[in-house]
């Protein structure tokens, strides 16, 4: 599997962040997108996703299994938001993200206990704290089957430990034969990844 970038630009707001990117991520690899504050990180992430629109240019992923119907129904976005109902319980959350992404891995049982919230799979999810709710949506990359990771700031909200665990999670995602593209600020521990350097600041 190859996800691909030529001559990408992406815009918000009718003002173009970048232009002229080209990238190719393969089966195990992982990309991390640095730059400041405005820089067009998020928006690069989202135009992967398929949630927003490029201003030019071209994506496509080579290789993917026929179950996946293009790059979006292959992708998984997290964001800077945990996408979950606050009145839903964890489980019945991540219920429901599984039925709609396709079964990954791991049953949402295993996912909880790999992100060490095994207990808590019946509170509501608006009763968690900032850090478990960030833990409960990477246990969503782990119930979904979808190859690609497309993540936003991931570890903000994080502890030491969970940051750690999450590198570990990262690295199976990686062995495999997943793709990670990581907007981020701080180093996610992933050796051998590439950097993608976005400009200046809008
Ligand atoms: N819905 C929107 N409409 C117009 N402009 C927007 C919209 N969302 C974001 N922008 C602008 O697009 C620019 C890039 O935002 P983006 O979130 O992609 O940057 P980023 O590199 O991820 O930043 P950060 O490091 O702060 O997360 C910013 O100037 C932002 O104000």
């Amino acid at each position: 599997m190859r996800l691909i970038a030529e001559n990408l630009g992406g815009e918000r707001g009718g003002e173009l962040l970048f232009s002229g990117l080209h990238f190719a991520v393969s089966s195990g690899e992982a990309l991390m997108v640095t730059g400041p504050n405005g820089s067009g990180k998020s928006t690069l992430l989202r135009i992967i996703a398929g949630l927003l629109v490029q201003a030019e240019g071209m994506l496509r992923l080579e290789g993917a299994p026929a179950a996946f119907e293009g790059l979006a129904a292959a992708a998984h976005y997290l964001g800077h938001l945990n996408a979950m109902k606050p009145v839903l319980s964890v489980d019945e959350n991540l219920h429901f993200w599984q039925s709609f992404n396709g079964r990954g891995q791991y049953s949402i049982a295993e996912a909880l206990e790999r992100v060490s919230l095994g207990e808590i799979g019946h509170l509501p999810f608006g009763y968690l704290s900032t850090g478990q709710k960030r833990r409960v949506s990477i246990a969503r990359l782990l119930v979904s089957d979808r190859p690609v990771w497309l993540l936003d700031e991931p570890t903000a909200g994080l502890d030491k430990a969970s940051e750690t665990q999450f590198t570990g999670l990262m690295r199976g995602h990686l062995t495999s034969g997943g793709i990670i593209v990581a907007a981020t600020h701080l180093p996610l521990g992933l050796e051998g990844s590439t950097e993608l350097a976005l400009g200046a600041a809008a």
